[in-house]
């Protein structure tokens, strides 16, 4: 009998996937940030990293691995094969083309099209029940891509969205306010990036509303230019990739927080990236972000918040642009 044989005695042989097993597909800055995050944050104990370039896979793998004795005995794993990925509860998408000189986003989409055509219906094959978390940019129409590629239903194809957005409006309120970030509630929603959509009417702390002591908060006419922080919002991510190159930490740390909330099935809710037909009147079928409340199902509800004419402006001038890129695309 060998040595396991005699060390073991088997009552029944160990689960091969547990429940908290994580996908993440592309082994870039973010999806390396992503991986990290959740194996620091012990979101999950089985971690599996997709990729087409073998030599970074197994490199970035084995660099985990040998850090598993921190990591709560996580178990870190790398493939060019999806079957690596089999039975994941949750997929990070982070794979995605470089915009190259003079290529429109356009002309761009369409290369990050072409490349999920080869990753989305892999990882549904081998995890049919799985929650795709998408992160790529253009990530509103990237999420619409997945769902269209996947054939999942709408509540298990999820973008990161305005999350992160969200997340530094609430920490530059936070300075603003110096009251601690978790105490400062503000929800910026829509399209992610230059034409997101911070909902001022809704910004408040323990349930007073700052519009409701400045009524012109947020507005050109306000004199001390709360609008600043949103603008500093979406410019933030150009002022870090002028200064590093690109963002990682930040939307890892958000994406790991994402799935936390799924993986605990806790309901919290985020700003993510959903199906809104139908939401505030918007009848294009596209994908912005909203609040949503997340769990093991993926997107439970969408919570209905009373927006101002302008805002809703707003939301239906970008559904209705994503609607055109989108009706541009080729399967
Ligand atoms: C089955 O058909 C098929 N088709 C395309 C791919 C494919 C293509 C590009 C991929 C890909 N991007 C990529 C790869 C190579 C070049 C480029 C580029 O920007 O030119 C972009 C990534 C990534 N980490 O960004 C990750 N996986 C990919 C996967 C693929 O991978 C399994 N399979």
């Amino acid at each position: 009998a060998s040595v396991k044989e005699q060390l073991l005695s088997t009552v029944t042989e160990p689960q091969a996937t547990g429940r908290n097993k994580i996908t993440v597909v592309g082994v870039g800055q973010v999806g390396m940030a992503c991986a990290f995050s959740i194996l620091t944050n012990h979101v999950s104990s089985d971690v599996v990293l997709i990729d087409v370039m073998a030599e970074k896979l197994k490199g970035e793998m084995m660099d985990l691995q040998h850090g598993s004795a921190f990591l709560k005995n996580a178990r870190i794993n790398a493939s060019t094969d999806y079957a690596a990925s089999a039975n994941s509860s949750i997929c990070i998408v982070t794979a995605g083309a470089r915009q190259r000189e003079g290529e429109t986003r356009l002309d761009l989409v369409q290369r990050n099209t072409d490349i999920f055509k080869g990753i989305i219906p892999q990882l549904v094959k081998y995890s049919p029940n799985t929650i795709l978390l998408i992160v790529s940019n253009p990530v509103d129409i990237l999420t619409y891509v997945a769902w269209k590629l996947s054939g999942l239903p709408k509540n298990r194809v999820i973008g990161s969205g305005t999350n992160l957005d969200s997340a530094r409006f609430r920490f530059l309120l936070s300075q603003r306010l110096n009251v601690a970030p978790t105490s400062c509630h503000g929800w910026i929603i829509g399209e992610h990036g230059d034409t997101s959509v911070p909902v001022w009417s809704g910004v408040n702390v323990a349930g007073v509303r700052l519009r409701d002591v400045n009524e012109s908060l947020g507005t050109d006419e306000d004199s001390e230019r709360w609008n600043e922080l949103h603008k500093q919002v979406v410019h933030s991510a150009y002022e870090v990739i002028k200064l590093k190159g690109y963002t990682s930490w930040a939307i890892g740390l958000s994406v790991s927080n994402l799935a936390s909330t799924i993986l605990r099935n806790s309901n919290q809710v985020h700003a993510v990236s959903t199906m809104v037909t139908g939401q505030h009147g918007i009848e294009q079928e596209v994908f912005l972000s909203l609040p949503c409340t997340l769990g093991e199902g993926g997107i439970a509800y969408i919570v209905q918040q009373k927006l101002t004419q302008k805002e809703r402006e707003l939301l239906h001038k970008s559904a209705v642009t994503m609607d055109q890129v989108q009706k541009g695309l080729k399967f």
